[in-house]
């Protein structure tokens, strides 16, 4: 049992994760697996550059590689930083999309598109704002490239913080043209147009096939755009399993998840146990 109360193991709450669950085990080939990366594959940490995959993430990606169909790491981050974060370079036919889908990396070759105007006019105004709103020198901006990340985390009471600048952010989002993605002590001024469940869908059309089943493993807010996309995928008849990496910071996707284990560990034992299985 885990301190979140949860077991790890790769068993479904519900049926229709089970069935999704059997469709991944009868035909693994056909089957495409999403992972999201902080929080699911990464531990959370104090600072964003510091995150680094589990130790058994990468190893256990590289072993399910060869057996299913696809392996695609739906992230936030910059795609390049998560493949250096997460040591996954060299992992066989993976393929990484950043930004929430916007870039998109495979065996090493990295597709970003240029950043829409309104980030560099937000770039100019954040430091602007935090200092006219007293925010705390603790609020971290972490610049993405196509994005920019207002962390609140290494604040003393970072909800607190996080709140008092959601106004702020909302209004600069809508006077650059820039969405708000909220996030775990981070709130996200981002391209719009583009979500996780627009990539997952727009990876399987991708493909020469239709998948045997999609499971989706994620912990935060900016998942659940992907929990809709194998909601919408069952409803046509494709198998789907949702997985949670489990948090108390975070609770909406317990709810919603066929499979809620403890974090970022319970994620690798999760991958192995299913490993046993295949
Ligand atoms: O889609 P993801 O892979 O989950 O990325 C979402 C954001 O994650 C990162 O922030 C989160 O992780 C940090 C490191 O553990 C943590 O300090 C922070 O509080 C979390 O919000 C990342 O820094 C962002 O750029 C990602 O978009």
């Amino acid at each position: 049992m885990s301190n979140t109360g949860q077991v790890n193991t790769p068993r479904s709450k519900t049926t229709a994760g089970a069935a999704g669950l059997d469709a991944l085990r009868g035909a693994p080939s056909g089957a495409v697996l999403g992972f999201d990366f902080d929080g699911t594959l990464a531990p959370i940490v104090p600072d964003p550059a510091s995150a680094r995959a589990h130790p058994g993430a990468a190893p256990a990606l590289a072993r399910l590689a060869p057996q299913v169909g696809a392996l695609v790491i739906i992230t936030g981050r910059p795609a390049a930083l998560a493949v250096e974060y997460g040591g996954l370079e060299g992992i066989d036919g993976l393929v990484v999309l950043g930004q929430y889908g916007l870039e998109r990396w495979e065996g090493g070759e990295l597709v970003t598109p240029e950043p829409p105007p309104g980030v560099a006019e937000a770039r100019a105004k954040v430091p602007e704002i935090l200092k006219a709103s007293g925010a705390p020198p603790e609020v971290y901006v972490e610049d993405k490239g196509q994005a920019l990340a207002v962390h609140t985390r290494r604040c003393a009471e970072p909800q607190v913080a996080l709140d008092r600048l959601r106004g702020l952010l909302d209004a600069l989002a809508e006077r650059t043209g820039l969405a708000v993605e909220p996030g775990r002590y981070v709130l996200e001024l981002r391209p719009p147009g583009m979500d996780k469940g627009k990539a997952l869908n727009d990876f399987l059309r991708s493909r020469a096939s239709s998948p045997s089943a999609v499971l989706f493993a994620g912990d935060d807010l900016g998942d659940l755009a992907a929990y809709d996309a194998i909601d919408a995928l069952r409803e046509k008849g494709v198998p789907g399993v949702k997985v949670c990496s489990g948090s108390t910071e975070v609770t909406a996707l317990a709810d919603r998840a066929d499979v809620v284990v403890d974090g970022p560990a319970g994620v690798v034992a999760f991958l192995e146990s299913l490993l046993t299985s295949l």
